[in-house]
């Protein structure tokens, strides 16, 4: 088994508020390797941005790291090096790592655009500060990056102005520009929920294909079960600031095992349920404010046993590729299946995005 390119353990996080301390991460173990996209799924506040913006240290002023660490694994002067990104300074950051050898792409392209600075400059920009090429080499890379992204009349398109553009055009623009510096991670975090249907079937197929070409990792934050299908080799389900279940897509769509995964799997959108009336997880997740007793998803589970309410299940193996934190693993549990909805939900969703059984899924392994 490969290395993996980045490495989280017992990463925990807490924000300052006026009410008190927000524990918004509990102690993250997550795990990308080299040329894989890991989706990470959850509901609105589990922690997803915060977890990839910690990988970034892009964090606001009122959050404490409490522990852990993001090992990264990438090469330096010829030579595989290993640092923990949390133990670098804010500058070693910024030359070494951020839009360097990882860069994020966010939900609206105009976070990460210049609109007083041409298309053009914005992509060499980069490339010229962080990988020292001239300006006729860095020109030359970026016509090329915009082809990559399938930007048509690039020689027109680097003189444009970011407002000159669709929302689409823009959203390629950005990943030109974090490829410039041919990362060895991206991050993705909605990049596509602003984009219309067919815009976003095309910016996923184009962040697959990029991967095809430069073996790059990728992050992907989504909401979209269709999405997570799609692009993903492997899914962490995180709820309230915990990955509570990880495996391949497969073990994910065909095996899941986390009461929380039904329920999440079961109300997420896919193509075709835009009209339709989606499942919802009854009640809300609980208050980090607080102290969590047991398993955090227990007051919202119709399959919680006692001990759900008393004691925090540890990550059972469901296989070498899956492990989920539920009691319902324990040997001594009953036996609950997932709703035969969710069965026929999942094997649907499996049937229009093709061959499950992608050959390259597991490969690095
Ligand atoms: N600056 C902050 N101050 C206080 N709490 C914060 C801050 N940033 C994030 N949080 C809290 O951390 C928790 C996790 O937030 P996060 O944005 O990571 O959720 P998410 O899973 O990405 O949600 P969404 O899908 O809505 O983006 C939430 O409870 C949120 O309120």
């Amino acid at each position: 088994m490969s290395e993996p390119v980045l490495s989280i353990r017992n990463l925990s996080i807490s924000f300052r508020t006026g009410n008190g301390m927000v524990n918004a991460i509990r102690g993250v173990d997550l795990d990308l390797h080299r040329g894989e996209t890991v989706a990470i799924v959850g509901e609105s506040g589990s922690g997803k941005s915060v977890t990839v913006k910690a990988i970034m240290r892009i964090l606001s002023g009122n959050q404490t790291i409490n522990s852990g660490t993001i090992a990264f694994r990438y090469e330096r002067e010829g030579r595989q090096v290993t640092e923990d990104l949390l133990k670098l300074s804010k500058k070693d950051m910024r030359s070494r790592i951020n839009g360097k050898r990882i860069a994020m792409v966010f939900q609206d392209p105009m976070t990460s655009l210049n609109p007083t600075m041409t298309v053009g400059n914005q992509i060499m920009e980069g490339m010229m500060i962080h990988l020292k090429k001239s300006r006729a080499e860095a020109y030359k890379r970026a016509l090329e990056l915009l082809q990559l992204v399938g930007i048509t009349d690039p020689e027109k398109r680097m003189k444009s102005y970011p407002h000159q553009l669709s929302g689409g055009m823009r959203q390629r623009v950005v990943i030109a520009i974090m490829l410039a510096c041919d990362p060895e991670v991206l991050i993705c975090d909605e990049p596509t929920t602003a984009l219309d249907v067919t815009i976003q079937a095309k910016i996923l197929e184009l962040i697959k294909d990029i991967q095809k070409k430069t073996g790059i990792s990728v992050i992907y934050i989504t909401h979209d079960l269709g999405v997570v299908a799609k692009v993903a080799d492997y899914v962490a389900v995180m709820y309230a600031g915990k990955i509570v279940e990880r495996g391949s897509v497969n073990d994910i769509f065909y095996d899941p095992r986390h009461p929380y995964t039904w329920g999440l799997l079961s109300s997420m959108p896919d193509i075709e349920t835009e009209s339709e009336k989606l499942f919802s997880i009854p009640g809300s997740p609980p208050n980090l404010l607080h102290q969590v007793e047991g398993d955090a998803f227990a007051p919202r589970n119709v399959y919680a046993l006692n001990i759900d309410f008393k004691q925090e299940p540890p990550m059972f193996r469901v296989s070498d590729t899956h492990y989920a934190a539920t009691w319902l693993l324990h040997e001594n549990a009953p036996a609950v299946q997932m709703p035969q909805t969710l069965r026929d939900r999942l094997d649907k969703v499996m049937k229009e995005v093709g061959d499950p059984w992608k050959t390259d899924a597991l490969s690095c392994r």
